[in-house]
């Protein structure tokens, strides 16, 4: 077995979640994902009950979206609340990287002008946007988002197990929780691409975890710690599971969140939806009890998880950085 910490290993290993769902093994999956979320930050997750169908309207909503014409795309560009269209090569992670090679449509909690938060302008709480040309893309996307918001409350109970607190132990961080459903397309890039050019360049996410479904075609790919990367191919019936950087700091690095990135040169269209689920953005992130193993000091001061994803969003999206130089 891998040491603590060391990523190792050569497998994303798959924890069929089921038993936690009915009852029958809450310890057995609980310690499966433990030990995943600290040896490797991904694992991938069978028995979660989604419909096949609810996924695969996700999907062929998002394939008919992105064969809009870009003026239609348009009418929901991208809001300052982090929600509707943003166009290929929109975002960028470091100044020497390109742009990454992908098309983005994003929808979070719908906040209209009487949500006490929107009232308050407390950022990236607003509206979710639609595309008139395409009625039949909100149907589809609501209900997968509603569908991934109970998967995400049982991973929340999982997690709260895995770390050896109460099964509820995060709940209430999450009365109000900003998730959002990302639709990704990634164009093909030629096998001459340039190094540096990636349809998701290596990146952690910002959050407490994310639940992804992909498509058949391929091309994620997931850091071991000895810098190879290795491929996190489509395994039907799951979804792709991975711990992100607040929760990594707030279990003071017990868990990983490990690095990954896309490279689609299989000259194929491809698609994938993850769902970020986040707590409520006034949480205050500090090191879990416990997690401080012989009770050493913390090694984050807390933070505001709003106040963090902020800046990691200003740093990373062009129509942030738009904003910020206009003074907004
Ligand atoms: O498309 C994928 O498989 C990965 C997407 C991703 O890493 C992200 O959106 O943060
Ligand atoms: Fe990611």
């Amino acid at each position: 077995m891998p040491e603590h910490g060391d990523m190792a290993i050569d497998t994303i290993p798959i924890v069929d979640i089921g038993g936690f769902r009915d009852g029958s093994a809450k310890d057995r999956v609980a310690r499966q994902v433990q030990e995943a979320a600290e040896t490797v930050g991904f694992l991938y997750i069978a028995g979660h009950g989604v419909d096949q169908t609810v996924i695969e309207g996700a999907f062929e909503a998002s394939r008919a979206f992105f064969a809009l014409p870009e003026a239609d795309k348009l009418t929901v560009k991208i809001n300052n609340a982090h929600r509707g269209f943003m166009p290929i090569n929109n975002s960028t992670y470091t100044a020497d990287l390109k742009p990454n090679f992908n098309e983005t449509f994003l929808t979070g909690l719908d906040l209209g002008p009487d949500d006490p938060d929107v009232k308050a302008g407390v950022p990236l709480h607003g509206p979710n946007q639609w595309p008139a040309a395409m009625p039949a893309l909100r149907p589809a996307i609501d209900t997968y988002f509603n569908a991934l918001r109970d998967v995400g409350d049982t991973v929340l109970r999982i997690f709260g197990r895995a770390l050896d607190l109460d099964e509820d132990y995060f709940l209430p961080y999450f009365k109000k929780p900003m998730p959002f459903v990302r639709l990704l397309h990634y164009p093909p890039q030629p096998p001459t691409r340039a190094e540096n050019e990636f349809g998701i360049a290596p990146h952690t996410d910002y959050g407490f975890v994310t639940i992804l479904a992909q498509d058949e075609v391929g091309g994620l790919q997931v850091r071991r710690r000895d810098g190879g990367w290795i491929d996190a191919p489509y395994v039907p019936g799951t979804f792709v599971v991975n711990i992100a950087d607040m929760l990594k700091r707030w279990t003071n690095d017990r868990w990983l969140s490990t690095p990954h990135r896309v490279i689609n040169t299989t000259g194929r269209e491809r698609y994938s939806i993850p769902f970020f689920f986040d707590p409520t953005y006034h949480t205050l992130v500090e090191c879990i009890p416990g997690c401080n193993r012989n009770g050493e000091a913390p090694k984050y001061p807390p933070i505001t998880w709003g106040d963090y994803l902020k800046q990691r969003f200003d740093s990373t999206y062009d129509y942030r950085k738009a904003k910020r130089q206009d003074g907004a």
